[in-house]
């Protein structure tokens, strides 16, 4: 099949891509930052960490940079600054990482940050409990002891591979998705009824929301920590599996007065949770075609590369971000998925010195296989000519 196909980014990252040139693949800052430029500019880090400091939890904060980095960058304060409190020490490490970001990007972020001030200071959540993460309520046992057990084996047990570097679970428990759905709804009947201006989840999609946009942001970053981090160690930590530090996480929705399908596309992702959360559909099945790098993206895809996948309430697909696909039209009924897009910032750093991708890229093996097996015939042919002058 010959494939014309779109790099699928969220608004935030397109965005990015306006204001600093960017291809869309580089972190995206989901948070924002303020302007007290001047307040700590002379102000810096020690060379080493004090690794015997204990760290502030930064997660209820809404800042520019993923909360973790806060808690590790805390260690590499100056000695007064230690003992300041958690505003003070905040503070003064945004002032540093601001240096970091551009003039564009800062206004980006800050008008980001304001927006989801503005969501978190009226927005009545319906369901509390989903805001914090609690596995056993969320996930079925069987999802848990693999993760618990944290083994190849224990995932292999419970994962099926339909298509090399496709992996689909079982892993949300009914009651959980039913929550979800009705959390959304409300929050998008705020929006309506609040005439508030809702950003969608990406370029492609006209309906949906952004799950961190309205407070799911922590227990979507402990989803990621916990949970798909340890199954992509094992499947793809040739695309960063075992560093991924950021996310975007957003609902899709589907059907009559919505979206019907969604075109052929990669994600602008290192890894992807797709998980449907139901309702009643038919149709909507994702079609994928082969993973491939920036260079590769329109080539064709091999038979064995072609995979039709009908989406289940509960059950999750895991594909690599440069895996190629799309969906089809949902024809009847009401589709909603959850997708978290889960990025590393080190494998994106490294990506940029790198040209040959053939440890995921199917067109660069294909080519790289193509060149051992000319390399092996000419030798043969050398050989051959060496016997032949030998025997003159
Ligand atoms: O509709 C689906 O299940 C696919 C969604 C998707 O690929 C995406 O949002 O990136
Ligand atoms: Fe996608």
């Amino acid at each position: 099949m010959s494939a014309s196909l779109d790099q699928r980014n969220n608004t935030e990252s397109q965005q990015q891509e306006k204001h600093n040139g960017s291809n869309g693949n580089g972190v995206v800052i989901t948070t924002a930052t303020n302007n007290s430029r001047s307040l700590y500019s002379n102000q810096r880090l020690r060379l080493n960490p004090n690794k015997t400091h204990e760290s502030e939890n930064y997660e209820d904060l809404q800042l520019e940079f993923n909360s973790s980095l806060y808690s590790k960058l805390e260690q590499y304060l100056p000695p007064n600054m230690l003992s300041v409190n958690r505003d003070a020490k905040v503070q003064y490490m945004r002032e540093i990482l601001s240096r970091y970001l551009p003039e564009g990007e800062r206004t980006r972020v800050q008008r980001h940050r304001e927006y989801r001030q503005k969501i978190m200071s009226s927005y009545q959540r319906r369901h509390k409990e989903l805001y914090t993460m609690q596995a056993d309520t969320f996930f079925l046992p069987t999802f848990i002891h693999a993760i618990t057990e944290n083994t190849e084996e224990s995932l292999r047990s419970i994962i099926t591979e339909p298509s090399p570097g496709i992996y689909t679970f079982k892993m949300l428990q009914p009651e959980f998705c039913k929550l979800m759905l009705e959390e959304v709804l409300n929050f998008e009947k705020w929006v309506h009824e609040a005439k508030f201006k809702i950003m969608r989840p990406n370029t492609m999609n006209r309906y949906g929301a952004v799950l961190d946009d309205f407070g799911l942001e922590a227990m979507l970053d402990k989803l990621m920590d916990e949970f798909i981090r340890p199954i992509s160690r094992v499947f793809f930590a040739e695309v960063g599996g075992s560093t991924l530090d950021s996310h975007h996480g957003f609902i899709v929705e589907y059907g009559n007065n919505r979206d019907l399908e969604l075109g052929f596309h990669v994600d602008d992702s290192e890894v992807t949770l797709n998980v449907c959360l139901g309702e009643q559909f038919s149709g909507g099945e994702l079609f994928f075609r082969g993973v491939r790098c920036d260079k590769h993206v329109n080539t064709e895809s091999q038979r064995e590369e072609v995979l039709d996948y009908s989406h289940v309430p509960g059950q999750a697909v895991l594909h690599r971000g440069r895996h190629r696909h799309g969906a089809k039209a949902t024809t009847s009924g009401h589709r909603v998925n959850l997708l978290l897009w889960c990025r590393s910032s080190a494998f994106r750093e490294l990506r940029k010195y790198q040209k040959d991708f053939s440890s995921w890229c199917g067109e660069c093996q294909r080519e790289k296989k193509e060149r051992q097996r000319q390399s092996v015939v000419a030798t043969k042919q050398e050989l051959l000519r060496r016997e032949g002058e030998s025997m003159a």
